[in-house]
């Protein structure tokens, strides 16, 4: 970028022009640096005098206490967040943000980052609840599934909902496949998966053998990717088999007097193989004990079929429980919709929704209405089914 601009042009506007050129800094592409980053940056540095004098982007790799490791066109640099309103949570700096950095400072800072495409957020375990984010810009949400027990769908539904809402695409992995005796039970297990997972890819792998990895791979290419999934779900195994080296992983902090579970301040963020044509894993222990948050979205496309259906119920407001006309209970009548799809769905949109009305108290007092118009309907319906109590 030419510093030597006329008079007559504006930083801004040179800036701007660049934007059409390829991104700058090769650097970072192996980092997920593109076009739509680019133009972030120069819009958030279009003003120099908030930019600084030498702004860089990076993307962090890494956070501690009041600071981060981020990478940069200028190599790694750790800088301290606390410019960046550190008062509200949602907008602490977390693992996969980009940012725009002040590398002449000492010690270097961030001072700002750039809107997140997509944020893993959860529910803090306080008794305030708030989002605490997680992983930011996130494209791929590998959620690692275990096949040496019985697949728990509840589990896998619940992941799904939360990495929809997240924004980033789902995408199952059936791990520890060498220990199914046979293809037609994968076949069947992916099946299965694949049923309360609508819209999601389903890939049997196995960290083991290497089955599975090149068409994993071969998904998550060029991307960013979370890996989620419960505790020996393999994780870590499918982790260093998609990373092509053995990592050290960054050890979960565990509270050790039982009071609960830490997870550590460190997330970490790191190259894929690039023999496997790349991109980046987010490998977070704090994304292991799930929570929603925010996640009527997700749930929607979780259970998509479910909505689809609940377009054709009588009541536009159904809650499918006992509506004349509704759609959702007939489906589940014909046998068209699996009961337990239901029962899922519906323990989900409660458990979702007595976490967001913690934090609201308008929405309580809504709900309280609600609850009292749900009554108050089950009440009727009773009575036209069972006809009117006492006739006249
Ligand atoms: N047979 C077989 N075992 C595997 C495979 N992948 C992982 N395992 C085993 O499963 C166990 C758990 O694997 P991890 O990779 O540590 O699982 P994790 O999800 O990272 O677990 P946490 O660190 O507790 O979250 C280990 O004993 C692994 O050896 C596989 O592909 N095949
Ligand atoms: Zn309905």
């Amino acid at each position: 970028m030419s510093q030597s601009t006329s008079q007559s042009t504006s930083q801004s506007t040179s800036r701007t022009i660049n934007t059409s050129a390829q991104p700058e800094h090769p650097a970072l592409a192996g980092y997920g640096w593109d076009a739509g980053w680019q133009a972030e940056f120069l819009r958030a540095t279009a003003d120099p005098a908030a930019a600084g004098p030498d702004p860089l982007p990076g993307r962090v790799v890494r956070v501690d206490r009041g600071q981060c490791d981020l990478v940069t066109p200028a190599g790694t640099l750790r800088a301290d967040t606390e410019y960046v309103v550190p008062r509200d949570p949602m907008r602490v700096v977390c693992t996969g943000d980009w940012a725009v950095v002040d590398a002449t400072g000492t010690p270097p800072y961030v001072r700002t980052l750039l809107p997140r495409r997509t944020a893993f957020v959860r529910s803090t375990s306080s008794k305030r609840s708030e989002g605490q984010v997680l992983a930011a810009n996130v494209d791929h949400a590998l959620i690692a599934v275990s096949l040496d027990t019985e697949l728990d769908l509840g589990r896998i539904e619940r992941f799904v909902s939360l990495a929809w809402s997240s924004g980033a695409q789902p995408l199952l992995a059936l791990t520890k496949a060498d220990l199914v005796p046979d293809e037609a039970t994968v076949a069947h297990l992916v099946a299965d998966a694949e049923s309360s997972a609508p819209g999601v890819r389903v890939l049997p792998v196995s960290a083991r053998t290497g089955a599975g990895l090149d068409p994993l791979a071969t998904v998550l290419a060029g991307g960013t990717t979370a890996l989620l999934g419960q505790s020996g779900a393999g994780k870590s195994s499918l982790a260093n088999a998609l990373l092509g080296y053995r990592t050290q992983r960054v050890q979960a902090i565990r509270d050790q007097d039982g009071k609960g579970r830490h997870t550590t301040t460190t997330r970490n963020l790191l190259p894929l193989a690039v023999e496997r044509g790349g991109g980046v894993l987010i490998d977070t222990p704090g994304l292991r004990g799930v929570g929603l948050w925010d996640a009527e979205e997700g749930l929607g496309q979780a259970f998509s079929e479910i909505e689809e259906l609940a377009a054709d119920c009588r009541f536009q407001d159904c809650a499918h429980e006992a509506e004349p006309g509704c759609a959702v209970l007939a489906a589940v009548e014909s046998g068209a919709l699996p009961e337990r799809r239901l029962h899922s769905y519906r323990k989900l949109l409660r458990e979702n929704t007595r976490l967001a009305a913690r934090t609201d108290a308008r929405l309580r007092a809504q709900q309280r209405k609600l609850f009292k118009q749900r009554q108050e309907l089950g009440r009727h319906l009773g009575e036209r089914k069972r006809g009117p109590r006492r006739k006249a």
